[in-house]
């Protein structure tokens, strides 16, 4: 089967550095993936060059088998390759509930446009509400965006990137920044969206117990380099992966709690 994301030699270079480095890498469609490497290997960088938000030095992207090199990035979300938004996007003085009308809104308006504007204004609502049950922010319809705390506002990220409707979602550290008590929040959140099993999707993770319990397979970069590719136990057994990275992971999450 026809891999649904794919990219061949994929590589981006700023002035004398490849921060991304001839990265072949394929996922199916409905599979659950997260990347993972130490600061500066390239995970973010890499997420830029699959959305469109960078443009890659060599190689190139296929998406559903087509090249999509020369799309933009809103191109890549049409077609089906979402983004999570960052907080900047998010409109700071609007509740949680006008945020995510408006991405239901920007994704609904050419399906619905024949609709009465009433109509039209009622599903969207219906369909922000339903989003916002699902990412676990019910309780927050009508707060001010700028006034939820830093996991609620990924949640409502969250939201907005569901809105689009995409088929592949790429997640760059959900958790970052937040606390340990929101963290289960936000892994119950991508578990759901998980199990309703219609989503590829691409996680960008620091917080390995999270990305054990989520992962079909793991991807490691080091350098700008693909080091791994593999299920979690290949990846927890791997020993270059083990010398690279995972050992310098837990000492540092060691130092961290201790
Ligand atoms: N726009 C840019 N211009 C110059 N260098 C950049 C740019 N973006 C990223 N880099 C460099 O590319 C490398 C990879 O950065 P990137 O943010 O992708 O790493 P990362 O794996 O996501 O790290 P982290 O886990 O800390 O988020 C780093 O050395 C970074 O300084």
């Amino acid at each position: 089967m026809e891999p649904i994301i794919r990219t061949e030699h994929l590589s981006i270079q700023f002035g004398g550095h490849k921060a991304v480095d001839k990265v072949n890498f394929e996922m199916p469609e409905k599979h659950f993936k997260s990347i993972i490497g130490p600061n500066g290997a390239g995970k973010t960088t890499f997420f830029n060059l699959l959305s469109g938000e960078l443009k890659a030095t060599e190689g190139d992207v296929f998406y559903k088998g087509a090249s999509i090199s020369k799309l933009s990035s809103i191109e890549r979300t049409r077609i089906g390759l979402g983004r999570s938004f960052q907080i900047t996007n998010v409109f700071p003085n609007l509740t949680v509930l006008e945020n995510v009308r408006l991405a239901v809104q920007s994704k609904e308006k050419v399906r619905f446009h024949f609709l009465k504007h009433y109509l039209h204004y009622k599903k969207i609502t219906e369909k922000a509400v339903e989003l916002l049950e699902q990412v676990l922010l019910s309780n927050k319809i009508h707060a001010i965006a700028s006034q939820l705390s830093h996991g609620e506002k990924r949640k409502l990220e969250i939201a907005m990137l569901l809105a689009l409707d995409t088929e592949v979602l790429l997640l760059d550290e959900p958790t970052a920044g937040m606390s340990l008590e929101e963290v289960p929040a936000i892994l119950e959140v991508i578990k759901s969206i998980k199990e309703q099993g219609n989503k590829t999707i691409l996680l960008i993770e620091h917080k390995m117990d999270m990305i054990l319990d989520l992962s079909d397979s793991i991807m490691v970069l080091f350098n700008g380099k693909l080091l791994a590719d593999g299920t979690p136990t290949d990846i927890m057994n791997n020993a270059t992966v083990q010398n690279a990275y995972l050992g310098g992971l837990y000492d540092a999450e060691l130092v961290e709690t201790s």
